[in-house]
């Protein structure tokens, strides 16, 4: 069965075909989840979480709606602490983590370009990039999900799929090499989200980024399989690994793909296990 993977310096995809990529190649973590427990007040929300988020990797997360796929999300991104006893360990060169939520959060009264500006200015990022920097850095980023000629448009004037690029752009400005995405595109119609899925895949596989590793969560099973290289099944609350189950579809990803057999395969498989929960 062919596989393919991201090579880690172009960016450019390889097909390795006919090799036992698991045994081939040892898989370097981005980020580990070790025995991570959670519970707000006396309420259990993560129990044991053990995971694994490669390098190079697409990773998508399902589970029943209140698992705690956002509460995840959080701990990777140090908002929350694990329980005593549980780890987050980030990979040996210290990813650095762009965060894209369900709703884009632009601030109303200033243009695209200032809202991404905005959050070069804050928190560690304000060390990193002069004024100069951070409009180069903007505007580079306003190119990339393609909206530089909106650049100067308020968040009012554009529509809820350019917001949403615009909040990819801003998490894309800082040169994240892991992008943590909380159901981004459950809030758009049909037609936007499948154009913004293949839009972040490109950004993805594009050597124009500094993006390495992206984990999602989603309510889509079809969205999931379209995307990811795995898929983490949670269970409901409190919530662990039901199961990791692998895309075995070659890259790039493109329309049409659904026809392929190991889509329906695995679109099946995912189904099956969410019958389950
Ligand atoms: N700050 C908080 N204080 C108390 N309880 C919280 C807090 N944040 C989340 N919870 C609870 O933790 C559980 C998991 O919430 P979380 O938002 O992580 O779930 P989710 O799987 O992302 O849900 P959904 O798919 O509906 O977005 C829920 O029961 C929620 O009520």
């Amino acid at each position: 069965m062919g596989v393919s993977l991201r090579s880690e310096r172009s960016g450019h995809m390889t097909d390795l075909k006919e090799i036992n990529v698991t045994s081939a190649l040892k898989r370097e973590a981005a980020v580990t989840l070790k025995n991570c427990s959670l519970s707000f007040d006396t309420v259990p929300v993560l129990n044991n979480v053990n995971l694994d988020v490669y390098k190079n990797e697409f990773l998508t997360i399902l589970g029943p709606s209140g698992c705690g796929k956002s509460t995840l999300l959080r701990l990777m991104l140090n908002l929350l602490q694990p329980d005593k006893g549980g780890e987050v360990i980030f990979g040996s060169d210290s990813p650095s983590l762009g965060m894209v939520f369900q709703k884009p959060v632009l601030m109303p009264w200033l243009t695209a370009i200032k809202n991404i500006e905005l959050s070069l200015s804050l928190g560690t990022n304000k060390k990193m990039f002069s004024k100069k920097e951070a409009r180069e850095k903007a505007e580079g980023a306003l190119q990339l999900v393609g909206l530089q000629d909106f650049k100067n448009h308020y968040p009012h004037q554009l529509s809820g799929g350019m917001q949403q690029r615009i909040a990819i752009a801003r998490a894309l400005a800082a040169d994240p090499t892991v992008l943590l995405m909380d159901e981004p595109f459950g809030a758009l119609d049909e037609f936007t989200r499948e154009k913004l899925n293949f839009e972040l895949l490109r950004l993805w596989e594009s050597a124009e980024t500094s993006l390495s590793t992206v984990v999602m969560v989603t309510h889509s099973i079809h969205e999931s399989v379209m995307m990811s290289d795995r898929v983490v099944m949670m269970s409901p609350r409190p919530t662990g690994v039901v199961d990791i189950i692998p895309v075995p579809l070659p890259r790039p990803r493109e329309v049409g793909m659904e026809d392929h057999p190991e889509f329906s395969r695995t679109v099946h498989e995912l189904r099956k296990q969410v019958k389950h929960l």
